[in-house]
């Protein structure tokens, strides 16, 4: 019989850094409370959340960085929207916030997730911050509680 690990749901005692974009601010703050909410449901206590502010997606990795390196966090949760403008710079910020979480995350070894939503348009990211298609803050602290369990278990 394989053995199975799996992380669960209960982030009891985990502690999350979360780096959040204030470019869009109108959907990244939609993202952060549905972020926030979802780790309060999952009975994390406010003192073990900590929340940086970056001016946009760009600078999100450099701070997640930090905060994976620093040894207090458990996981940390990035979020940002990048919207497609009318030039090339949408690709360049994608490119660049994507690649950035990913590699923070492998370099640590700390579950750095990526919750930057990535959309055509601001109706998309409406869409993507609360409404029909969900909370993507609150998936990526879903996502972020399940990680950091299933690591402290490996
Ligand atoms: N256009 C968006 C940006 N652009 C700003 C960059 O992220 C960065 O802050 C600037 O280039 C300085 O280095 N950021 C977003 O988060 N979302 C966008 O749609
Ligand atoms: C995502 C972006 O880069 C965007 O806000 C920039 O818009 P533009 O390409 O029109 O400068």
């Amino acid at each position: 019989m394989a053995k199975i690990i799996e992380g669960h749901l209960s982030a009891k005692g985990l502690k999350f850094g979360i780096v959040v974009a204030r470019f869009n601010e109108f959907i990244t703050n939609k993202l952060l409370s549905g972020a926030l909410d979802t780790l309060k449901r999952h009975d994390t206590a406010e003192d073990d959340v900590t929340v940086a502010w970056v001016p946009g997606a760009f600078e999100i990795p450099m701070v997640a960085k930090k905060m994976a390196q620093s040894n207090n966090f458990d996981a940390v949760i990035c979020l940002g929207a990048v919207i497609r403008g009318s030039t090339t710079h949408y690709d360049y910020v994608c490119s660049e916030v994507s690649k950035g979480v990913a590699a923070v995350g492998l370099s640590t070894g700390v579950p750095t997730i990526f919750g930057v939503v990535t959309t055509e348009n601001i109706e998309q990211a409406v869409e993507r911050a609360g409404t029909k298609a969900g909370n993507k803050g609150s998936d990526a602290a879903m996502s972020a509680i399940e990680m950091a369990d299933l690591l402290r278990k490996l």
